[in-house]
């Protein structure tokens, strides 16, 4: 969908709101109608957006095209009511939030809604996120471009034919930048450890992570050999390597990981 968005009603404009709504405004969009009840977490889009503190406060004449739910999962069962009347006059939902199914917010949208569940990332904020989405009973061929054109304003998009691999994605991309941060966290503290100034140590960290990510994202090889493209027979990345890719290293870890963090994506729909 090429063109200026339609009207849109943001609900929670936090990190990733507040991600998702630089993309639109800088993308074009008709009118922004944010609700978010801490007017700092809006700081910047005064005079952009209309700024509403609770759902009571939206505009009566207001027809927005799509509400996007963006607000913490804890938050939804006390959100998700006051904008049933949208959702009944036929506007797409689009829940970003991690747990809450199709079914759980139907039920808290008063029983009809049609819903797209999302799962964005952090590097949205520089619209280099990548989002998976699947959408939810009912909701027809123009909504899914109406949510295909609001996501890709913040990066790339995925779409899932089933709802149950959300809570995977949720595990890896949805969750995925935090451990390449910690990998940067991690890198400095080693660095710092084998005598490097802290200061050195940081910056080299920061852009060794960054520089790897630009050239993985630039490479038409696989990460495997980009890997192999740094490690020369006997040398020092080998000895490194042998430790981070032991048996009961990193491979095993990370699944460890991403399945605890995808348990956690389905106790969440609770
Ligand atoms: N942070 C991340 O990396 C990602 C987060 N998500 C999902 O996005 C959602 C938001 O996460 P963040 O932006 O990190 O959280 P956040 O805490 O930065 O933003 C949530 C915002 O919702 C507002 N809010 C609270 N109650 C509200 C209500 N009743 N009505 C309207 N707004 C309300 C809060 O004041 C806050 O500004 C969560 O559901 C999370 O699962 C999805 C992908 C990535
Ligand atoms: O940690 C969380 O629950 C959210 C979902 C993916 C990233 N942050």
């Amino acid at each position: 969908m090429a063109g200026t968005l339609p009207p849109i009603l943001l609900v929670g404009c936090g990190k990733m709101g507040g991600a998702m709504l630089e993309g639109w405004l800088e993308r074009g969009v008709e009118q922004v109608v944010v609700v978010e009840p801490y007017p700092a977490a809006a700081a910047g889009f005064e005079g952009r957006v209309t700024l509403c503190t609770d759902a009571t406060q939206i505009p009566e004449k207001f027809r927005p095209a799509a509400i996007v739910l963006a607000t913490k999962p804890q938050q939804a069962e006390a959100a998700l009511p006051g904008f049933a009347r949208h959702a009944a006059a036929g506007a797409l939902v689009v829940s970003i939030m991690a747990g809450k199914t199709v079914a759980g917010m139907t039920a808290l949208l008063g029983g009809h809604a049609q819903i797209v569940r999302a799962m964005p990332n952090t590097p949205a904020a520089v619209r280099q996120g990548f989002t998976c989405a699947y959408p939810g009973p009912g909701v027809t061929e123009a909504q899914v471009a109406l949510c295909d054109a609001l996501l890709s304003a913040i990066g790339e998009v995925a779409w899932l034919e089933q709802e149950a691999l959300i809570d995977p994605v949720t595990a890896v991309s949805g969750g995925g930048p935090a451990y390449v941060f910690l990998l940067a966290e991690v890198l400095e503290q080693a660095a710092i450890e084998q005598g490097l100034p802290p200061e050195l140590a940081r910056r080299m960290a920061r852009r060794t992570v960054a520089g790897s990510g630009a050239l993985l994202a630039a490479s038409e090889e696989d990460a495997a050999q980009l890997r192999r493209n740094v490690t020369s027979p006997k040398g020092t990345t080998e000895r490194a390597l042998a430790v981070l890719m032991a048996s009961d290293a990193w491979p095993k870890l990370m699944s460890e990981a991403i399945a605890a963090a995808t348990a956690r994506s389905r106790e969440l729909a609770q």
